[in-house]
């Protein structure tokens, strides 16, 4: 079993994560987690933050020499904006009479579509400051960290994984363009929106162009895709074990995710039996599928097909033309707080769908094959897939 936590603000010191459960002998490289915290920055229709905040990465624990050890990972990112905020997000109480001039001013006039009215309520502050700074998606680098590691984990077991974006706003890649694969991820990385077909990016740019010029925002859906899972990742014996439940709740805890499909989720929804299905033939190399339409899970178990999953991402609440709120300070109506914000996170919002994929799989994998290291773990998975049945077998996609 893998467990994972992650703390700090957004404009604080540094944020930090801890992954409990890895098994030794997982190779872990500054390098690889840098390449995926660039990889979240990325994206067409991103704010100002991303061009001048940097990610200072450290190992705090669990990885000696390049490779893990089997007790918690610890990771620190540290944030070079923070001496400018050391004051306002202070651990210590300091001299805030200065608040009201500059970036401590109280934030009293609620965004809707973000957490800052439920959150004062909830916690009983008077202005949002240190809702936003918990809530917001700063915090994606932390786990984006821990999903480098899961990935890691994974590609010792020949798992990959790759995410694409498959709309923005009502412009979506056409139906029967091939799905992208791991091997692709600099092609899709390269391009401005995460998109593998070109021609829907360049259309995608002008949504987003449009977007930002009429003052507004704009959402999206991404893709994650996993391969070379073996079958049984998951149960169907209990709710909480399924692992389409699982990967649901992982997307849905990313902020601004409004709604997640396996395969074709609600397109199937609108099908008969007949077309909504996976069919199986007797093939050279064992049972096989023509199409993909579950998604590679039936009965909240991986079938050895490519695992599909979608999240929607709604637009960004902090609009540039403020919506309508009131001032909690005076009770008046007024326009809500805004002073700079993405245009479109869903390219991103797409890299972290991945590492969040990776971690539940991750998890999925250490719990079916356990091991203390990762060489024990593949010799578990290898044996599993080897005393399948033969007239049960299936290929795996990988
Ligand atoms: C990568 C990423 C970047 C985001 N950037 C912004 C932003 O610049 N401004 C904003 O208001 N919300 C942004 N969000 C969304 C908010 O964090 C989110 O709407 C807020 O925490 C409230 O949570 P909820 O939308 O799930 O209700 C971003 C989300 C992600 C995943
Ligand atoms: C900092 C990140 O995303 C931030 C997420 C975010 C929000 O409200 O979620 C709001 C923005 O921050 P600010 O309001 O300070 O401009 C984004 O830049 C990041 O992804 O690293």
């Amino acid at each position: 079993m893998l467990r994972w936590l992650t703390a700090g603000e957004s404009h604080g010191p540094e944020l930090i994560a801890v992954l409990e459960g890895l098994p030794a002998g997982v190779p872990v490289t500054l390098d690889g987690i840098r390449e995926d915290l660039a990889r979240r920055k990325l994206g067409y229709g991103r704010g100002s933050r991303m061009k001048f905040e940097q990610d200072e990465l450290h190992l705090s624990g669990g990885v000696v020499q390049g490779v893990s050890i089997g007790g918690p990972v610890a990771i620190r990112i540290g944030n070079t904006e923070w001496p400018k905020w050391a004051e306002v997000m202070s651990a210590e109480p300091t001299d805030l009479s200065e608040r009201s001039r500059g970036r401590g001013a109280p934030l009293t006039r609620p965004r809707p579509g973000h957490a800052d009215l439920a959150g004062m309520q909830k916690y009983g502050f008077d202005e949002s400051r240190p809702v936003l700074e918990r809530a917001s998606a700063r915090e994606t680098a932390a786990r984006v960290a821990l999903g480098a590691v899961a990935r890691a984990f994974l590609a010792e077991l020949g798992i990959r994984l790759v995410s694409h974006t498959v709309s923005i706003g009502g412009v979506a890649v056409p139906d029967g363009t091939p799905l992208p694969r791991p091997e692709n991820v600099a092609t899709l990385d390269a391009d401005p929106l995460r998109c593998a077909d070109p021609e829907t990016s360049a259309r995608m740019v002008a949504e987003v162009d449009d977007t930002k010029k009429s003052g507004d925002t704009i959402g999206g859906v991404v893709e994650v895709l996993a391969y070379g899972l073996p079958p049984g990742l998951g149960s169907y014996v209990h709710w909480d074990r399924r692992l389409d439940s699982r990967l649901a709740g992982a997307l849905m805890g990313i902020q601004a995710i409004k709604g997640v499909e396996v395969g074709d989720g609600f397109e199937t929804t609108r099908r008969r039996g007949s077309e909504a299905h996976d069919a199986l033939h007797a093939g050279a190399d064992g049972i096989t599928r023509d199409t993909g339409r579950a998604g590679g899970i039936e009965g909240g178990m991986t079938t050895g097909q490519v695992v599909r999953v979608r999240a929607g991402m709604k637009p960004i609440a902090t609009v540039p033309r403020a919506l309508p709120t009131v001032d909690v300070a005076t009770g008046e109506d007024a326009k809500a707080h805004h002073q700079r914000s993405d245009v479109s996170a869903v390219p991103a919002s797409g890299v972290v769908a991945e590492a969040m994929v990776a971690l539940v799989i991750a998890d999925a994998v250490a719990e079916k094959f356990g091991g203390d290291s990762v060489s024990e773990t593949r010799r578990n998975l290898e044996a599993y897939v080897a005393n399948i049945p033969e007239r049960l077998r299936a290929p795996i996609d990988s």
